[in-house]
């Protein structure tokens, strides 16, 4: 498998955990690279200003994959699905992300910081990055998703 580059950004109310995930990611064997798309401090601010630039990062295949974080992940997931080649997943245990990648081919996973423990994020990364697609009769269905309605 090549090495992933990864697109990650939050609001204020996702900021510790982006804090955390950056080193986290970094010290991965399978991680090529993680840009860090802001916010650069814990001072409120608009989640858009950063999911729409991870979202487009990933749209247009400059990276990998996306993570993005704020307080319940409603805002940020919303965002990126603005975007017709994001599937942003919200997923606060392990086991979702594991169906995020495997039947729905989630290619950016928003965590709800304030609802979550650190260490449930960092599961919920780890089964981001590593389960593959399964395709098959998933595949039809994500073929289905985009749609220029
Ligand atoms: O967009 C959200 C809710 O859908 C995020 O959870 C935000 O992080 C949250 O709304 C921020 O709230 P705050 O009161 O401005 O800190």
């Amino acid at each position: 498998m090549d090495k992933l580059k990864i697109a990650i950004g939050s609001d204020h109310a996702g900021f510790d955990y982006k804090q955390l995930l950056i080193p986290y990611l970094q010290g991965k064997e399978i991680i090529a690279e993680v840009k860090d798309f802001g916010t650069h401090s814990p001072d409120s601010v608009d989640y858009p200003d950063f999911a729409h630039p991870v979202a487009s990062a990933v749209e247009n295949g400059e990276f990998d994959l996306g993570i993005l974080i704020c307080g319940s992940a409603n805002g940020v997931a919303i965002t990126a699905n603005k975007h017709q080649g994001i599937r942003a997943a919200i997923c606060w245990e392990k086991e979702l992300a594991v169906l995020a990648k495997s039947h729905n081919n989630a290619n950016i996973v928003c965590i709800p910081e304030r609802f979550i423990p650190q260490e449930t994020a960092m599961e919920i990364v780890d089964a981001f990055l590593t389960t593959p697609f399964e395709g098959g009769r998933h595949a039809n269905r994500v073929g289905k998703i985009a749609c220029s309605c």
